[in-house]
């Protein structure tokens, strides 16, 4: 694979992945891109589908929105929404290197989200969840796994209830998940590193520690 090496960034639901994620694309613009996941989960308030870095010719194309609006609205989080069958149709037809079922939804990353990202030279990150993790380690895509982790179970109930996205079906799915991707983290060598999100600020330092020689490579890159 050429390129700068993907990131695959993992942890329970309500961790803080997104907002770590968000701040890092908003800092090094033009560094990193998001891989858009398919997803059969209904978008929340404000998510939109399939507005990921590849959509982004398109969008340009079709609307009047100054530039600086429609980049702004690029979100690190949001999804191809899109039905069982279509999404089983794709895993079908070998479209997606990994799926997985979570909290009762499909969620997958197509081989396409990968390439539109490596081919624009940018860091791909990945926000996928354990069983994501373990089924790219059976493919030849070698990124850096980063698992973020919150500090305790019971901080993350709240910050999950704080957030006000879950029903209390899916809020307790994703803590019944979060136990075992907790469990799963601690086995020496899942991970390059495991992040604990405690205090967002010293998170996020480590976040980049870790990247900082790929990010070098990119900057570099376009000089
Ligand atoms: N395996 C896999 N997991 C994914 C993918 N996209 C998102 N996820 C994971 O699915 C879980 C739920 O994501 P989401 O519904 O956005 O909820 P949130 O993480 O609570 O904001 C998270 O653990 C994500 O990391 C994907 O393409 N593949
Ligand atoms: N270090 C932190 N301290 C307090 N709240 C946080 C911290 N990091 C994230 N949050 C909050 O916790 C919630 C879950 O974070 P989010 O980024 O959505 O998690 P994930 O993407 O892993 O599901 C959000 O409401 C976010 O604002």
């Amino acid at each position: 694979m050429s390129g700068p090496r993907p990131v695959v960034l993992s942890g329970p639901s309500g961790a803080g992945k997104s907002t770590l994620l968000k701040r890092l694309m908003k800092e090094y613009e033009g560094v990193f891109g998001f891989s858009v996941s398919h997803t059969t989960r209904n978008p929340r308030p404000g998510e939109e589908d399939g507005k990921g870095l590849n959509c982004l010719p398109m969008l340009l194309g079709a609307t009047l929105l100054p530039v600086a609006d429609i980049l702004s609205s690029v979100s690190s989080e949001d999804y191809h929404f899109v039905t069982r069958e279509s999404m089983q149709e794709g895993i079908d037809k070998g479209e997606f290197i990994e799926n997985a079922e979570f909290s009762g939804n499909m969620y997958g990353t197509s081989k396409s989200s990968i390439e539109d990202v490596q081919a624009q030279n940018l860091i791909c990150i990945l926000d996928v969840d354990i069983q994501g993790v373990q089924n790219i380690k059976k493919t030849d895509l070698n990124p850096i796994y980063i698992s973020i982790q919150p500090p305790s179970m019971e901080i993350l109930e709240k910050r999950l209830r704080d957030r006000q996205t879950e029903t209390e079906d899916s809020l307790q799915k994703r803590l019944e998940a979060a136990r075992i991707d907790m469990e799963l983290s601690k086995e020496p060598g899942v991970f390059d590193i495991v992040i604990i999100n405690d205090d967002l600020e010293g998170a996020y330092e480590k976040l980049k520690s870790v990247l900082v020689e790929e990010i070098q490579k990119v900057q570099d890159a376009k000089k």
